[in-house]
C-alpha cells in the first residue's frame, strides 16, 4: 500500500466523520447536542475552565461514536451471520457510547448548573 500524505490521511479521517454523520442517526442527535451546548456556553460566558470540561465532554462522545460506527461497519463485515461474539462487539460499543453520553449528561449538569442558578437568580460563578 502506497504511504500517504499528512493531508491525505486528514482528507480520509474527515470522510469518516461526514460519514458517521450522514448515516448514524445517534451521531447526528450528538452534533445538534454538541452545538447547542457551544451556544449556551459561549451566551453565558462560561470560564475557560467549564469550557475545557464541556469540551472535553463533547469529544469524548462524538469520539466513542466513531469507534462505535467503525466497530459496527466491521463487524457487519466480517460477520454478517448473527453471532453472539459479533453481538458482544457490537454491545460493548454500544455500552461504552452510553458511559461517555451518561458522563458527558453529568459534566453538563456540573457545568450548567451555577451560571444557570446565577442567570435566573442568586448563585455566583467561581
Ligand atoms: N451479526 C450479529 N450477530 C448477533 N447480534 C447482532 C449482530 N448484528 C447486530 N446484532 C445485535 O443487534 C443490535 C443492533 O445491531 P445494529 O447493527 O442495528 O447496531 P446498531 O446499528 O447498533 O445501532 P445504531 O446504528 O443505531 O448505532 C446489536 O447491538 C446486537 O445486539
Amino acid at each position: 500500500m502506497p504511504k500517504k500524505s499528512f493531508w491525505a490521511a486528514f482528507g480520509y479521517a474527515a470522510q469518516g466523520i461526514v460519514y458517521a454523520l450522514r448515516t448514524q442517526r445517534n451521531m447526528k442527535i450528538h452534533a445538534v447536542a454538541a452545538v447547542v451546548v457551544i451556544s449556551a456556553a459561549a451566551l453565558l460566558h462560561l470560564s475557560w475552565l467549564r469550557w475545557v470540561a464541556l469540551l472535553f465532554a463533547i469529544a469524548l462522545v462524538m469520539a466513542m461514536e466513531l469507534v462505535n460506527t467503525a466497530l459496527e461497519s466491521v463487524v457487519d463485515l466480517a460477520s454478517p451471520k448473527i453471532h453472539p461474539l459479533a453481538k458482544a462487539a457490537k454491545d460493548t460499543a454500544a455500552g461504552a457510547v452510553l458511559l461517555a453520553a451518561v458522563f458527558a449528561a453529568a459534566i453538563g449538569i456540573i457545568v450548567f448548573f451555577d451560571p444557570l442558578l446565577e442567570l435566573f437568580g442568586g448563585g455566583s460563578q467561581p
